[in-house]
């Protein structure tokens, strides 16, 4: 075989609680990370040498270097097989970039399937898993799918059993937004205000929702502390949230570090009608609809 192609998908934060910043500059979460069908897909082929290439509409904001989370999941796992391994790898993106969406972690995650696929290393998920978290935070649940409560950095993952579907429209922005810029002014919010950060639990209704498959609990209980760091940064999101909740949405919520924003709509055809009500009121650059939960990467092969 000297080609292999995974398709990843993107994730939506359904409860993100910040505890207090840490001794090496991470935050403890409590991190209910959920799929969602809005996907990249890499593609690994044979080859001497580490090379990465970029396609899709946001190529030119993505590094074709060795800073690519994708080239260094490939060089994280040769290195682990202890093997001066070589691939070529080919993203087709999707995911915003920079968009809290955890694009580049999806893109490390496929990369470290494909290449265990192409080399034929036949290491357990639980060794991914491992190896990914080196990459970055979100990369283990990249690698999982699904929904998860994460814990720790956001590494350490229980899956969740999931009681259906849910609609999803995510409004995506002009230009993203630096995951450490949010954590810290998150920290500057919190200092200015003499809040002091709790700590992180389980949101129990929440997770009871999530069990029952109830959208309109769900929609209640969706809480994201990096929301108001977020806004602050960015405060057109403000509009943007107000015009979704307008327009019906069951919840309503930054995705991750932002800036997309992903509303929780009752049905599909409610989530079409919210994403064109969106786009309507020009709060977005565009609006599209997905759901969730879906399974993580899957591996399929390219002629
Ligand atoms: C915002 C989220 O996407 C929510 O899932 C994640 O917490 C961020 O995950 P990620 O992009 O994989 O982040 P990493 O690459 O691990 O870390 C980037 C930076 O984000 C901040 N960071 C990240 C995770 C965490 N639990 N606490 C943090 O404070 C740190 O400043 C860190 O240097
Ligand atoms: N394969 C990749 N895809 C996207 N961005 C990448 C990739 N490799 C490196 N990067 C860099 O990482 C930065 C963050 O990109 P990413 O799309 O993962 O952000 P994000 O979705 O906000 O992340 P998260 O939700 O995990 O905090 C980008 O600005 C980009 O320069």
């Amino acid at each position: 075989m000297n080609s292999v192609t995974v398709r990843v998908p993107a994730k939506v934060n359904l409860q993100l609680a910040v505890g207090p910043l840490r001794d090496d500059g991470y935050h403890d979460l409590v991190n209910v990370f959920h799929a969602v069908s809005i996907f990249d897909e890499v593609t690994a082929t044979a080859e001497t040498g580490m090379r990465v290439r970029v396609e899709g509409d946001s190529a030119g904001q993505v590094p074709e270097d060795d800073d690519n989370l994708a080239i260094r999941a490939a060089s994280a796992l040769a290195h682990h097989a202890g093997r001066s391994y070589g691939v070529s790898l080919l993203i087709r993106k999707s995911i915003p970039v920079a968009g809290g969406m955890a694009g580049g972690s999806a893109d490390a995650a496929a990369a470290l399937v494909a290449c265990n696929e192409l080399w034929g290393l036949g290491l357990p998920l639980a060794d991914l898993m491992e190896i990914g978290a080196d990459i970055g935070s979100d990369v283990p649940f990249a690698l999982l799918g699904g929904t998860a409560v994460g814990t720790g950095r956001g590494e350490r993952l229980t899956p969740l059993e999931v009681g259906g579907t849910f609609h999803w429209v995510f409004a995506l922005a002009e230009g993203g937004l630096s995951t450490p810029a949010v954590y810290a002014e998150c920290d500057r919010i919190r200092e200015a205000t003499g809040t002091e950060a709790a700590w992180p639990q389980a949101s129990e209704p929440l997770l009871d929702a999530l069990r029952r498959g109830d959208a309109k609990a769900l929609g209640a209980e969706l809480a994201n502390d990096l929301q108001p760091a977020a806004v602050m940064l960015r405060r057109s999101l403000a509009r943007t949230l107000d015009a979704g909740r307008e327009h019906g949405a069951l919840g309503a919520i930054v995705s991750g570090s932002g800036p997309t924003c992903a509303f929780l709509a009752d049905s599909e055809p409610h989530a079409v009608e919210l994403a064109a009500a969106l786009r309507a009121e020009g709060v977005a650059r565009d609006a599209v609809t997905a759901h969730g939960p879906v399974p993580g990467p899957a591996v399929g092969q390219r002629p």
